[in-house]
């Protein structure tokens, strides 16, 4: 069989995508987000209790419907990402890149010899479908995807030359990191964030890289899509659920839900 074809990749073509976080850890969670037409999904191996079988079973949940899987690694590695990408993730997102370093050190751990340092799982690998795709060595990296978040003042201060690696195929700015490490807990809408947001934004689009967010706040998200971000995670599965829930309480028992609803990150 062929290469399994990169859907997220390759539908970042200059329209908005428009995501949700996956947050809950089950494939069945993970199953019910994707038959609701979101472009793409976050299955999040940094926050969530993702340990690499459960990412293995949601891409398995997942892949007969539309929304393309995103999985972020919860560090850089590279033992972790091999073993991602040996389960058969295609696009991955790594957190926390400061430096172009960093960012080069990543797609090393993405590819094979020469070009890097990824051990070849063969056989043993859904990635390979079991050896049914032949020459899975040589082709790989084409449809692989490889985002890198910048989500520190440290990475914002290095962002041209992070975007600038060669293999680094989109930047996500990570909205409430960065917010926290500027001392604007909670305020990613604050001008020092969000100059630093369009800073990213504007590195990234000059180096020919895609750029994504996360923005669970309506306005936030209309804002990165007038900007031209490619793509939007513009909801948190458990955000959801939970709003949801605090709706229904107090349209029965008004007064009593102990928060108000909001889009949280
Ligand atoms: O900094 C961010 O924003 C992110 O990286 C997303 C966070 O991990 C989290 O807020 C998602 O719920």
């Amino acid at each position: 069989m062929q290469l399994p074809r990169n859907p997220f990749k390759h539908a970042l073509d200059g329209q908005t995508r428009y995501g949700c976080w996956a947050g809950f850890g089950t494939a069945y969670a993970a199953e019910i987000l994707a038959t609701t037409g979101f472009d793409w999904l976050l299955i999040d191996g940094e926050h969530a209790p993702n340990p690499v079988p459960a990412v293995l079973g949601q891409l398995q949940a997942v892949a007969p419907y539309d929304s393309a899987p995103v999985v972020r690694a919860v560090n850089h590695d590279p033992a972790l990402i091999k073993r991602l990408l040996d389960i058969g993730t295609q696009t991955l997102m790594v957190p926390m890149v400061d430096t172009a370093e960093q960012a080069e050190a990543l797609v090393r751990a993405t590819r094979f010899p020469p070009h890097g340092i990824r051990g070849v799982g063969g056989g043993l690998t859904r990635a390979t479908r079991w050896d049914a795709v032949p020459d899975y060595i040589e082709t790989a990296h084409h449809e692989l995807c490889l985002i890198v978040q910048v989500e520190s003042p440290q990475g914002i201060d290095n962002v041209e030359a992070i975007a600038a690696v060669e293999g680094v195929d989109a930047v996500f700015i990570g909205p409430a990191d960065l917010s926290t490490g500027l001392g604007h807990i909670g305020n990613p809408g604050h001008p020092e964030v969000q100059a630093m947001i369009r800073r990213a934004f504007d590195a990234a689009q000059a180096a020919g890289k895609a750029t994504g967010i996360l923005a669970p706040a309506e306005q936030d998200a209309r804002r990165y899509a007038e900007w031209g971000f490619d793509f939007i995670a513009v909801g948190i599965d458990i955000s959801l659920l939970r709003q949801a829930a605090l709706q229904t309480l107090e349209r029965y028992k008004p007064g009593e839900s102990r928060a108000t609803p909001s889009a949280t990150y």
